[in-house]
């Protein structure tokens, strides 16, 4: 069986795919300091608790499980608490990813793939984006997961890598074991799902002067278990030799935050409770990915093409999750 080190494989992105690791026939070692996963999200392999700036852990890890590959999630993930405070930012996903390379490289592992992210494009001069469009990111989030995109194509060709540039993940695991699940929660789908169910007061519409049709910003919302398959995908890719490269994983279609609520509110059968706010520090306008390259080297589609499919699985994993909350 082939063994993969996930970072971060008690948060949402990356205990989805352990779950679809284990049903592909590898073993996904999780390796996370459950600063924002949960440790029931890790259920179909073993669980090391270490950080990503720990090297002597990580060295631990690799002799103790010897992966052949690596798939790295671990980071912190909030645009706006990027922008209060950048030094943490930098010192955890650049200096962890850091630490990480040089660790799996010491080790012999020769392949990772990287949650990369739409944020290294900034604002786009020009939309659906393609990888080849400029990069520069306009918060300390964005920036971070550039620098790691380079010092990753530096450690190239001892380590071959695929960043994986997701746009929006969103939905759940359709068979309900797994979701959303983070605290503080910032995102836009299980912020308003919360606010539907009266478990907050109203959902923040953050902006409503962009230059969009409606005014509200556009993102390109992607199913977390086509973000999975994805990078199975990647994996394979390098596996059969391939070279390093980035990838946009996103739908191709925009969605704004206004069409996000009346989705959200189709699912539940009832209006989301919104207020109008200023706009977030730090969120561009639109965001939309140009698909062609992941696939036409990967072979990747999306399963989940709708904007209704997808709320339906957070909706249902959600309002499961309540209903567990509330039993116990
Ligand atoms: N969710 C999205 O829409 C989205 C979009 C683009 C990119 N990404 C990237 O995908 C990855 C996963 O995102 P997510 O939404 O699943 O985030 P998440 O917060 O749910 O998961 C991140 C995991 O990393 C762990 N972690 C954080 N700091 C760590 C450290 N120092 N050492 C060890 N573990 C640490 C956390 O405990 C958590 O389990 C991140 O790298 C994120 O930047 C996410
Ligand atoms: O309470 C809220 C929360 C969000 N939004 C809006 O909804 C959209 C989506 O916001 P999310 O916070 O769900 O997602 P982001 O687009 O900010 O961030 C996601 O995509 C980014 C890429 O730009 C990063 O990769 C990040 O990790 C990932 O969570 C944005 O326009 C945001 O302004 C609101 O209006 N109100």
């Amino acid at each position: 069986m082939r063994t993969v080190l996930v970072t971060g494989g008690a948060g949402y992105v990356g205990s989805h795919t352990c779950k679809l690791l284990a049903a592909s026939g590898y073993r996904p070692v999780v390796y996370d300091n459950l600063s924002r996963g949960q440790r029931a999200a890790v259920r179909w392999g073993p669980l090391v608790v270490g950080d990503l700036t720990d090297r002597a852990r990580l060295d631990e890890a690799f002799a103790a499980w010897q992966p052949s590959a690596v798939i790295h999630f671990a980071a912190l993930t909030y645009v706006g608490e990027s922008v209060e405070k950048p030094a943490l930012y930098h010192h955890v996903n650049v200096g962890g990813s850091r630490t990480l390379v040089e660790a799996a490289t010491a080790a012999g592992v020769d392949r990772l793939v990287f949650s990369s992210t739409a944020a290294v494009y900034g604002t786009p001069l020009r939309t659906p984006i393609a990888e080849d469009h400029p990069l520069r990111p306009i918060n300390p989030y964005g920036e971070t997961k550039l620098r790691v995109e380079e010092l990753l194509a530096a450690a190239a060709p001892r380590l071959r890598s695929v960043a994986l540039r997701y746009f929006n993940a969103a939905g759940a695991d359709p068979e309900g074991e797994i979701g959303e699940d983070h605290e503080p929660e910032t995102h836009a789908i299980p912020l308003a799902i919360q606010a539907v169910l009266g478990e907050r007061r109203e959902f923040r519409i953050f902006g409503t002067d962009y230059p969009t049709p409606d005014g509200t910003a556009v993102r390109d919302y992607v199913h977390v278990m086509d973000l999975a398959q994805a990078h199975l995908l990647a994996l394979e890719h390098l596996e059969r030799g391939g070279a390093g490269t980035q990838v946009n994983l996103g739908t191709g279609s925009g969605t704004s935050v206004a069409e996000l609520l009346r989705a959200v509110a189709r699912a539940a059968g009832r209006p989301v409770p919104s207020v109008t706010a200023p706009r977030r520090a730090g969120d561009p306008p639109v965001l939309v990915a140009d698909g062609r390259r992941a696939r036409e080297l990967l072979g990747w589609q999306p399963r989940f093409d709708s904007l209704d499919a997808i709320v339906e699985t957070a909706w249902q994993w959600h309002t499961g999750a309540l209903r567990r909350r509330r039993a116990a």
